[in-house]
């Protein structure tokens, strides 16, 4: 097990005049034993920083350390990591078995000591029943413990994730989740976790990167990330409907954006006034969509509270515990 440290890493591709910088100088001390996911929309960098980590990218400017050994230069194979891809990567033609082995196979690893890794592997991800079977032979989440089990016999420092739930339907990624969660709690490996999604970053993080056009945004718990935004992009990427962010209503202030979520605001009899336009049943809770003269803001109500009508106009107080405020500038938190 070991430390991550990204020491303002930059990436750039291609050379001179025509180089495409899409990292910025990214820094984060990742702890031994820590679950870190990489978060943000797409094209913001944040398969090519894992790519870095992993190896299969140069790295431009900068330094990766794990634990205490600087990796800029080092092969994949030297940096004792082990990656869990989107597509899974399997070898289509060999066993679930081989498949798992045959990295410690190419490391000269005993056979026995190899056997013995995965079948301790296979327990864990109660694969030990298909270990005969090719890759085709099984489910799609089968096929992601497969790809996981094949990243645990290796026992690398740091295991390392790219999008690897995308290809699975929401219930089976929304179970498979909670055995990343247990597998994350059994072995304590140091991980790095790439995904667009905001729900699979908040439930598995113990603290995320937030990525927007090759910079950290934020790095923090996602309660952090939650409660205190570091900035509107934040603010409106994480959460579920999205922050609202209001820049003329009453109670603003000039040069400043105001947030407020969707679930931290009252309907009553004092507050905003605010026509309704439209409102949507999710089960447990509605949304009502509405304006404030020309600003757009979502309202988060129970399912049971009252539903207005389209064109209706009603009040609603923001909680005053639950204002954020940024730099209509920057965008920055204040
Ligand atoms: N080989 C390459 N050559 C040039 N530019 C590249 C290359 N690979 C990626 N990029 C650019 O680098 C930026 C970051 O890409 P990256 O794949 O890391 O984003 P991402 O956040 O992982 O996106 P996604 O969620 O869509 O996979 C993008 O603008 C992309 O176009």
């Amino acid at each position: 097990m070991a430390t991550l440290s990204l020491r303002n890493v930059v990436k750039r591709y291609g050379h001179g005049p025509k180089a495409n910088q899409v990292i910025h100088g990214v820094n984060a001390e990742i702890k031994d034993g820590e679950f870190i996911v990489i978060v943000g929309p797409s094209g913001c960098g944040k398969s090519t920083l894992l790519r870095m980590v992993a190896g299969l990218e140069e790295i431009s400017g900068g330094e990766i350390a794990i634990g205490p050994r600087v990796v800029n230069n080092l092969e994949p194979a030297e940096r004792d990591i082990a990656m869990v891809f989107q597509n899974y990567a399997l070898y289509p033609h060999m066993s679930v078995f081989d498949n798992m082995a045959y990295g410690l196979k190419i490391a000269k690893v005993p056979v026995e000591e190899i056997k013995a890794r995965v079948d301790k592997a296979a327990k864990i991800l109660e694969l030990g029943h298909l270990l005969e079977r090719k890759p085709r032979e099984l489910s799609g989440g089968q096929r992601q413990r497969v790809a996981m089990g094949r990243a645990i016999v290796r026992q690398p420092q740091v295991f390392l994730f790219d999008e690897p739930l995308s290809n699975l339907d929401a219930k089976l990624r929304a179970q498979t989740r909670l055995e990343i969660q247990k597998l994350h709690r059994d072995l304590g490996i140091t991980s790095l976790f790439v995904t667009h999604d905001q729900v699979e970053a908040m439930t598995l993080a113990q603290r995320m990167i937030v990525m927007n056009g090759g910079n950290m945004e934020q790095f923090g718990t996602p309660e952090e990330v939650y409660h205190t935004p570091a900035s509107t992009f934040v603010a409106s990427f994480i959460g579920s409907p999205p922050m609202n962010l209001l820049r003329a209503v009453p109670g603003g202030k000039a040069g400043a954006i105001l947030g407020i979520r969707p679930e931290h605001l009252d309907v009553g009899s004092d507050g905003w006034e605010v026509r309704v336009e439209t409102v949507e049943l999710l089960g447990a809770e509605r949304l009502i969509y509405g304006r404030i003269g020309a600003e757009q803001i979502i309202v988060r109500v129970e399912e049971g509270a009252p539903a207005p009508q389209a064109d209706a106009v009603i009040r609603v107080a923001p909680r005053p515990d639950r204002l954020h405020w940024f730099d209509a500038q920057s965008g920055k938190r204040i």
